[in-house]
């Protein structure tokens, strides 16, 4: 998640935040963990169908636009053009399943591009921590 700073001392479950920590929720080890996820790394969207999770903030193991103060003010936007997006491509192309794809085996270039967006994505926030408020 986007890096938080408290902005006070406080105590969160036994530990002492110190005022101006910064704070990171790591939801990528939520979203990979088999006590929260059955089959975590499994590509299983049915799970979502089976129930109700809450994705705008109010449910702590899917956080995908964060929660609390700070939660994604466009988060309703966002949903709609995904929706949107999805609708599209489903209406303009015709699908069919070949075979079970694992994305990760079958793009594995795609694997170091992640990592690579990932670095300057750290790079990029570790400048913004410099030059705004994060
Ligand atoms: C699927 C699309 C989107 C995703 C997954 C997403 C995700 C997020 C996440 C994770 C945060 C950080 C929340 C936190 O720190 O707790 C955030 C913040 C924010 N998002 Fe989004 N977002 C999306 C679309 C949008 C759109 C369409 C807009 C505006 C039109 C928007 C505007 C913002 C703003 C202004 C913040 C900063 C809020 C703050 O710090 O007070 N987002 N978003």
């Amino acid at each position: 998640m986007l890096p938080h700073r408290a902005n006070v001392d406080v105590k969160l479950t036994g530990y002492d935040v110190p005022k101006g920590s910064n704070v990171l929720v790591n939801v990528w080890a939520i979203a990979r963990n088999p006590a929260v996820w059955k089959d975590p790394l499994e590509f299983w969207p049915e799970r979502f169908a089976d129930e109700d999770v809450d994705m705008k903030g109010h449910d702590f193991r899917l956080l995908p636009f964060g929660a609390g103060r700070r939660v994604c003010p466009g988060a309703q936007l966002g949903i709609n053009m995904v929706q949107s997006m999805l609708g599209h491509l489903l209406h303009q192309f015709r699908w069919e399943r070949r075979s079970r794809v694992d994305l990760f085996i079958a793009y594995p270039s795609i694997n170091p591009l992640c990592e690579e967006i990932g670095r300057r994505l750290i790079f990029l926030i570790a400048m913004l921590k410099e030059e705004m408020y994060l």
